[in-house]
């Protein structure tokens, strides 16, 4: 961090360094009692974009984040900001500020003695903490409250507060832990869209924690998925939709629906299913298990055309979406979700098509084939 840049402007990032990049090598973090929350990441997260880490409960990602914030001491491996290797640094020395989901702000302060906190603990004169506190107010729209406790504020508010507390340090990385979940869902997807055009403002490199998959889509620059603490796959965010690189990315991100069954002759036998499915002849599914990925979205009512996946299901949910129902229907011993137009009743027979073009395909040890 460099306590000498100008104070931070509503309009821009003040401090003219560029922006740097963090980099993660071969970071292993197994703790005393034996749990091993990393094992082997190795990421590179770009200088001023935005690099989600996404995955399930417990798959590391918030050790991951405290890794490189220096709370939290890897097993092996290397984290470096810049360029440099930060391992043996202080938390407090590395230029990364981080927001956690709890804000962690402290009750008996104003938002603007919480604000001017961290500048206070780190020597910035007087002067200058008012005008970076002045400034990050702004930014954030909260200059209006700053005379307020925490308890005096909104959900919103005291995470713009916990945002702004961080930013006003001006760090070189932004590190976010999942910070807007604890808030109802509408302002949720608000402050999510306002924290993306702030950090496109001030282009700070951010990392940050989310297991909420429409989440991480809206904001990923890069997008890593991780699962029992190794990444399942690292890149942009458009990619991993179109193009999940196992069938564990597939079904996490945009919940795919798995066939997973044998293919002989032209047909994929899948269990509780004997007669099986014939498959559609323009799509090269490999003899042997296999699993065959389609999205509920990618899936149309009726029996399309002779080159396309059909599926005869028996109706066993419906959930109302809006304009469309997920429809849950059973297929042999799976279940197979469908996204339809369509009014159905629980019980009623069902028959969708996917194109050749919509399926995806994965071999015994869930990699893309
Ligand atoms: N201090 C600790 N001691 C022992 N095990 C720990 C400790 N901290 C985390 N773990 C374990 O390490 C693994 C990874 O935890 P981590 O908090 O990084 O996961 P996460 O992906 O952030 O999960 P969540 O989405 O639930 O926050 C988990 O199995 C967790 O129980």
């Amino acid at each position: 961090m460099t306590t000498t840049s100008p104070a931070v402007q509503p309009s821009a990032r003040t401090d003219t360094s560029p922006p740097v990049g963090v980099s993660c090598t071969n970071l292993a973090k197994r703790f005393p009692d034996g749990t091993v929350a990393l094992d082997d990441v190795t990421v590179e997260c770009p200088a001023g974009g935005i690099t989600v880490l996404l995955g399930p409960s417990g798959c590391g990602k918030t050790t991951l984040l405290r890794c490189v914030a220096g709370l939290e001491t890897p097993t092996s491996g290397a984290v470096l900001i810049g360029g440099r290797d930060v391992s043996a640094v202080d938390a407090g020395l590395r230029g990364v500020a981080m927001v956690f989901q709890n804000h962690a702000l402290y009750p008996d302060k104003t938002a603007e003695g919480n604000l001017a906190f961290p500048l206070k603990m780190a020597g910035v004169p007087k002067h200058e903490r008012t005008s970076r506190v002045a400034a990050v107010a702004e930014l954030l729209r909260i200059d209006g409250l700053l005379k307020r406790r925490p308890g005096q504020l909104s959900g919103g508010q005291r995470q713009r507060v916990g945002i702004g507390r961080a930013l006003v340090r001006e760090p070189d990385v932004l590190l976010m832990d999942e910070p807007f979940s604890s808030l109802d869902a509408e302002l949720r997807v608000e402050m999510r869209a306002e924290f993306l055009a702030l950090q496109r403002r001030l282009g700070m490199t951010t990392l940050y924690v989310t297991h909420d998959q429409v989440e991480a889509l809206s904001l990923a620059d890069q997008l890593v998925v991780l699962r029992a603490g190794r990444i399942e796959q690292a890149t942009s965010a458009e990619e991993m939709f179109r193009r999940p690189a196992t069938s564990f990315v597939a079904a996490f991100l945009g919940g795919m629906n798995l066939l997973t069954g044998t293919h002989r002759a032209g047909r994929l036998h899948l269990p509780g299913h004997p007669d099986g499915l014939p498959l559609p002849p323009s799509v090269p599914v490999p003899t042997g298990d296999v699993t065959v990925g389609v999205r509920p979205e990618d899936l149309r009512p009726g029996p399309g055309t002779g080159a396309d996946l059909v599926l005869e299901l028996t109706t066993v949910l419906t959930e109302l979406l809006g304009r469309e129902r997920l429809v849950h229907g059973q297929l042999g011993e799976l279940r197979v979700k469908a996204r339809l137009h369509a009014d159905i009743d629980v019980g009623e027979r069902l028959i969708v098509h996917a194109s050749p073009a919509d399926l995806h395909l994965f071999g015994p040890d869930g990699l893309r084939s």
